[in-house]
């Protein structure tokens, strides 16, 4: 099997395609879609299986072709029956498509039989694909069995292997792994390095049957780093079908161009999102009904503008004009790495830039930033931020007032406000700001004149305001521990510029510093 960036190259016309366009045009005029294949079980409900996958990738703009591995009569209280297709014409199915057709990525779901994985194998190595995401379904959310033990032993040791990612919940993971107890995080976290160890690129585990646990946290691991990714636990009854959901969307994600990483945080987001969107729909009379897709279609606002998290604020990375030219990079260059390498949330602080040529490339970050789920925010200029619909603003004490840039943009954008002081944090608060930058914490050369407050002012700050909290000013990979370590519960992270921006490689630094904070973040 190949994977991601493997033996199948690009056309040279794709290659310039923003990951946010399913299709480009060549010079003879073709157009060319990116395409998942899904490789599942029909849901007569249409709430998961193949009639969830079709919907996903359409609504994120890919198209997905399916191969049906079994029928099963469903609804919104359970399974009541399932057939099982023969191999061969499971087989028949897969050479239709592959042979056919130019698929980017397949997507597996209920493979309910050694032979029928056996026969997805065969044909892989012959019809080979860019990317394969494995979502290893053994029960239904009502509790049926779709994939028995008997499937074990070949998932273990035939398809994990060539997988790219697999995304397990916990009883998954812990039936892959023979029974081991999977109940904390920390279970996740060496969940999926044994699972990693079985030959995946890349593990998902999700953590949405964790017990006790506020929010949904799954952790997703590389082989080298982990994350976990966090959203609030959404009270509704439409559950059915969130994990092929996620699934499909990593595929179009993938499909589309980007990296495993975003290609996850935007499936996440994307399933939060429709949850609530959908949660007071009723659609059967059972426990579990399906959610609403195409949520898009019907409020483009409630799909677009997902809520700000104060964990966004975990790696903060703030351009710089004059270091971009000096290393002579693009801005959109220079955003692309930082997110790549971990960044959680970008911000343009562009102080020389033009205003036209800001805000072209400022449309570019956009595109860019909004296809890898990570929110961007403009310093000081509400009109480049009105113009080119970033996710919000950051403003400090002498910028324009928070209340009056809330009036300007309105209640969905992020608003952040620098502040040196409890009184500024106090208002802040009053005025609608999501978060405060609180700075500089040490002396820096970014910022000329700037007042340094050192770990108490900040811990000050902290301590004043209800809002979530990052530490600007001087901070890099060899003190960003030291600033973390004063744990203040609402102090969310830290924001850089010359630490990733003033720096041969923006990516390599990204990833040193998301590190040390994650490991800054397990100790404490
Ligand atoms: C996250 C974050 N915190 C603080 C600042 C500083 O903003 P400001 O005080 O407006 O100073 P300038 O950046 O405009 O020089 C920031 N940009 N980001
Ligand atoms: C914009 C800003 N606001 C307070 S300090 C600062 C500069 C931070 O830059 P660096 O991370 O290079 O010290
Ligand atoms: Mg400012």
């Amino acid at each position: 099997m190949q994977s991601l960036g493997g033996i199948r190259s690009w056309p040279a016309t794709w290659r310039t395609t923003t990951a946010s366009m399913m299709t480009t045009t060549t010079t003879e005029s073709v157009r060319k879609v990116a395409q998942v294949l899904t490789v599942a079980g029909s849901d007569s409900g249409a709430g998961a299986g193949i009639q969830a996958d079709i919907k996903v990738c359409a609504a994120r703009g890919v198209y997905c072709a399916s191969v049906i591995t079994a029928v099963t009569a469903q609804n919104s209280r359970g399974v009541q029956s399932v057939h099982l297709l023969p191999p061969d014409f499971v087989s028949e199915q897969l050479k239709s498509v592959l042979s056919d057709f130019e698929v980017d990525v397949v997507k597996t779901g209920m493979l309910p039989s050694p032979e029928i994985v056996e026969v997805l194998l065969q044909n892989l190595s012959e019809y080979p694909v860019r990317a394969l995401v494995v979502d290893p379904v053994m029960v239904s959310t009502s509790g049926h069995v779709l994939a028995g033990s008997s499937i074990l032993s070949i998932f273990r040791y035939r398809l994990l292997p060539v997988a790219d990612i697999i995304t397990p919940n916990v009883k998954e993971a812990s039936a892959l792994l023979g029974g081991v107890r999977i109940q904390t995080v920390a279970e996740m976290r060496s969940a999926a390095k044994s699972l990693h160890q079985m030959g995946p690129r890349f593990v998902l585990v999700k953590g949405g049957d964790l017990p006790d646990s506020s929010d949904s946290v799954d952790v997703y691991f590389d082989g080298n780093e982990f994350h976990e990714l966090h959203s609030p636990r959404i009270a509704t009854r439409n559950t059915h079908g969130t994990g092929c959901t996620l699934a499909s969307c990593i595929a179009a994600e993938l499909a589309k161009g980007s990296p495993m990483l975003s290609a996850v945080k935007v499936a996440k987001r994307f399933v939060d999102t429709a949850l609530n969107y959908s949660k007071d729909i009723v659609i059967g009379s059972g426990m579990q009904g399906p959610f609403d897709h195409f949520l898009s279609l019907k409020d483009p606002q409630s799909y677009r503008q997902s809520t700000f998290k104060p964990d966004d604020l975990f790696l903060y990375a703030v351009t710089d004009s004059r270091m971009n030219r000096k290393w002579n990079r693009s801005i959109v260059d220079a955003v692309k790495a930082a997110i790549e390498g971990g960044a959680t949330i970008i911000q343009l602080r562009e102080k020389e830039a033009e205003t036209r040529e800001f805000l072209e490339e400022a449309k570019s970050c956009v595109d860019i930033c909004r296809s890898n789920g990570v929110f961007l925010l403009i310093n000081d200029r509400i009109d480049i931020a009105l113009a080119c619909d970033a996710d919000g603003v950051h403003v400090g004490q002498s910028d324009m007032p928070v209340d009056l840039v809330r009036s300007l943009l309105g209640p969905d954008k992020i608003i952040g406000v620098s502040c040196k002081t409890q009184e500024q944090a106090h208002q802040a608060w009053k005025d609608g700001a999501d978060y405060i930058g609180s700075g500089g914490v040490f002396p820096t050369n970014t910022k000329a004149n700037n007042r340094t407050i050192g770990l108490d002012g900040l811990r000050e700050v902290c301590k004043a305001s209800k809002l979530p909290v990052v530490a600007i000013g001087g901070i890099g990979i060899s003190n960003a521990e030291s600033v973390m370590r004063i744990g203040e519960p609402n102090l969310k992270g830290v924001a850089v510029v010359s630490a990733l921006f003033d720096q041969e490689c923006v990516l390599s630094e990204a990833k040193k510093l998301h590190k040390s904070l994650t490991e800054s973040k397990r100790e404490h």
